[in-house]
């Protein structure tokens, strides 16, 4: 099957984006991490999917699976990168429009200044909807808020880590790191995706606090391995931030691929704004095959 594509990227996190407004194109999730694939495909941290309005009030559905193929809730920069791919290609003349993802309605709109601001809705943070099991765990107070000490091996001498842990629609754990350079990234994030104690698997964020304005943010995706950027997971870093004490309610996160501001005025039915970039790489065609 021939498919026509566009690339797009969000502070480096990078996106094949298919327009599926004329119907589902039907692809497996192996033909997702062929599409995702760096060497035999396109390449992309995420495949985003645009369909047709499926409920009144709302103008588009926005269908995300990760490089590894899996359908997921949510994702930040590729709303942003959604929001540009809808514009560009005439499908909206709006500044604004609703979105259906799995986890709810986000609404990105553009700005004069050529970047995107998505209200992403209300953070989660009932354990039970993120999901995460709590069972035999304390939460340990920590600056108004709590954090949970995660044992990421079986031995009793083993790490353990304490993480803030809440759903931006899809399930973040954060932890507090001195200096994001030497973060252990690529030696936990692995084990802290698949902990037990999260059935659906679990992005594993890494936040260097600079200032109570600008944090540094490294970010292990489910599904997609360490990212340049993670929307949601800037989003659930800064809320965590704030929840614990450590921030305002406007933060700058550097990220390893650029600069996104999140805003949350710390309420639990207050929406989390994420602004920041989304920028289109190219667009082609390719040949998928059949049989994966
Ligand atoms: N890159 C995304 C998040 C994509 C989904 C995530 N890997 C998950 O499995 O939840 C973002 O910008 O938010």
């Amino acid at each position: 099957m021939r498919i026509r594509f566009t690339k797009m990227q969000g502070a480096g996190n990078d996106f094949v984006v298919l327009d599926e407004t004329a119907g589902p194109l039907g692809l497996t999730p192996g033909q997702y991490r062929f599409l995702a694939d760096r060497h035999f495909g396109v390449g992309a941290d995420q495949i985003l999917s645009v369909r047709p309005s499926p409920a009144a009030g709302v103008d588009f559905q926005y269908v995300i699976h990760n490089a590894d193929g899996g359908e997921v809730e949510q994702c930040g920069n590729g709303a942003r990168c959604f929001m540009r791919f809808v514009r560009e290609r005439g499908l909206t003349d709006k500044d604004v429009v609703r979105v259906q993802t799995l986890s709810g309605v986000i609404a990105p709109r553009m700005t004069a200044d050529g970047r995107v601001t998505v209200d992403m809705g209300p953070p989660v943070f009932e354990p039970v909807r993120v999901p995460f099991d709590t069972a035999g765990l304390d939460p340990q107070p920590d600056g108004g808020w709590h954090t949970w000490h995660l044992a990421l091996s079986a031995e009793a001498d083993g790490p353990i880590v304490p993480v803030a842990v809440l759903s931006m629609g899809n399930p973040h754990a954060v932890q507090l790191v001195d200096d994001i350079e030497t973060a252990p990234v690529a030696e936990q994030g692995p084990r802290i995706e698949h902990h037990p104690r999260f059935p659906q698997r679990v992005n594993a964020g890494f936040l260097q606090v600079v200032d109570r304005t600008h944090v540094r943010l490294r970010v292990f995706e489910r599904g997609a391995g360490e990212t340049l950027a993670c929307g949601t997971g800037a989003c659930a870093a800064v809320v965590a931030g704030i929840r614990l004490g450590r921030l305002d309610r406007r933060v700058d996160v550097e990220t390893r691929g650029g600069i996104l501001t999140i805003e949350w005025a710390g309420g639990e039915a207050d929406p989390v704004l994420m602004t920041g970039p989304a920028v289109t790489v190219f667009a082609g065609e390719i040949d998928v095959p059949d049989e994966l």
